[in-house]
């Protein structure tokens, strides 16, 4: 429970906007700290302990207890619990995954072993993009190499573009907050990393960093991780020297850039940018992930993200498989939703790319989940700064919108209803955007 609080103390502070946190830590902190001090029976490391939990939490949003005026006395001093770490079960872990792999991951993973084992490669290269469709089995040779370097007592950096990727990977966190990448990126934006920080220590002391997702990422983000590295490393080598190891499939989702055109998005790609030269390719071709019976629409997909279907003017033929006559509700949820297997309910989703299209059928879908509703509604205000009368944006107009990354302004909810979070709230926990 303690650690519960601790983890909703650090939410509160990072999204909650508290206007007087040293309160809520002077009020709270005795039950924050309630198992350290049955644990170490002495309340000041219980107290310094319970400050370096919380901190790291918060550090997970690139935030600290300092930031929020919140500080220890300078007697107490940091402490860290001794974290034991069990490498014999890591290699094990890793052991077991490795005699699992394919012959494509297994190329992939010999040669990502042996560079971090201090090998050199006849390439002299250290950069890998790991390119391989859905299913092919990116994220599991991740975690096996994981695995393996822990067992051997070596550390890994493990990143994806967003929240929901960083989950499926082993101490997986967003490139933004374990780089501390700007939110709005430019040609010229820089990661916010000290070469002195705790941060940079533990980027340095990484054999590998693993980054999942890359494809998403603009070429800008490449350049400034580049940078970051080189500088942390004291190295002019590409990255610092470090093993890098890219994954993605360009034929998923690529960099999001609003109103850009093709042309842009294109030349924001990695594949755009100089350093991906750098860049040592290693293709994953089996789909380890569909069963009897999708292969056909697993191979289909293959195409479509591929460019090899036939189209007219950009529109192409949709398998019959994929195409109802009946109301798309009823095909996925039925006429009634049960939720008493909820894991059942949540593993089916209706993706609508208009979010009022998804308000409309998250509304007729809710009706059909039995037991009352509870309505929950946003206050809204205008605050014009620029001498604008306030008048002429009428609530009833705020709240027909929806706005990116906000909910709507009449959030209708049932018990057994699936929500989804908008927000990365705790990555580890696996709450995040999407999730
Ligand atoms: N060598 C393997 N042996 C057994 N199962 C595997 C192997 N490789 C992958 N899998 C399983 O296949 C499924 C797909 O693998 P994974 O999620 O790693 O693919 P991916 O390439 O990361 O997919 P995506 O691009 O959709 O994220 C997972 O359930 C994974 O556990």
């Amino acid at each position: 429970m303690p650690n519960e609080l601790r983890q909703l103390f650090a939410t509160i502070l990072v999204f909650g906007n508290p206007t007087n946190p040293m309160a809520l830590w002077d009020n709270f902190k005795a039950h924050l700290m309630e198992d350290f001090v049955h644990r170490h029976d002495d309340a000041s490391i219980a107290k310094a302990l319970t400050y370096s939990v919380v901190n790291e939490k918060l550090s997970e949003h690139g935030k600290t207890l300092a930031m929020f005026d919140i500080h220890l006395p300078p007697e107490l001093g940091l402490y860290h619990e001794q974290v034991v770490i069990d490498n014999e079960n890591e290699q094990e872990r890793g052991e077991e995954m490795y005699k699992q792999l394919n012959e494509n991951q297994q190329e992939a993973a010999d040669q990502i072993l042996a560079l971090a084992l201090g090998q050199s490669l006849r390439s002299g290269r250290k950069c890998f993009f790991i390119d391989g469709p859905a299913g092919t089995g990116k994220t599991f040779l991740y975690s096996t190499l994981c695995n393996i370097l822990k067992g051997q007592g070596k550390n890994s950096i493990v990143v994806a573009w967003t929240g929901i990727a960083a989950t499926l990977l082993p101490g997986g966190r967003t490139m933004h907050s374990q780089f501390k990448l700007p939110l709005h990126l430019y040609d010229n934006s820089t990661c916010n990393l000290n070469p002195a920080s705790k941060e940079a220590e533990t980027i340095r002391e990484a054999a590998v960093i693993f980054w999942d997702e890359a494809p998403m990422a603009p070429n800008c983000a490449l350049k400034a991780i580049d940078i970051a590295l080189q500088d942390i490393m004291r190295s002019k080598e590409p990255f610092g020297g470090k093993i890098m190891v890219l994954g993605g499939d360009f034929r998923q989702v690529l960099p999001v850039t609003r109103f850009a055109s093709r042309a842009a998005l294109i030349a924001s790609s990695l594949k755009a940018s100089p350093l991906w030269d750098k860049f040592n390719t290693i293709r994953l071709h089996q789909n380890m992930r569909t069963g009897p019976g999708k292969q056909e629409f697993s191979q289909w997909l293959l195409c479509l993200g591929n460019g090899d279907l036939p189209s007219i003017d950009d529109e192409i033929d949709l398998p019959a498989s994929c195409l109802t006559d009946s109301d798309l509700i009823d095909e996925v949820f039925g006429q009634e939703i049960n939720t008493d297997n909820i894991d059942e309910v949540a593993s089916k989703v209706i993706l609508c790319p208009k979010n009022e299209d998804t308000l409309q059928i998250n509304n007729k879908a809710l009706q059909r989940i039995p037991g009352p509703e509870k309505t929950y509604t946003s206050i809204d205000k205008v605050i014009c700064e620029n001498g604008e009368d306030p008048s002429e944006y009428p609530e009833e107009f705020l709240y027909s919108l929806t706005p990116t990354g906000m909910p709507p302004h009449k959030l209708i909810l049932k018990v057994g209803a699936i929500v989804m979070l908008l927000r990365n709230l705790n990555i580890k926990a696996g709450l995040c955007n999407g999730t």
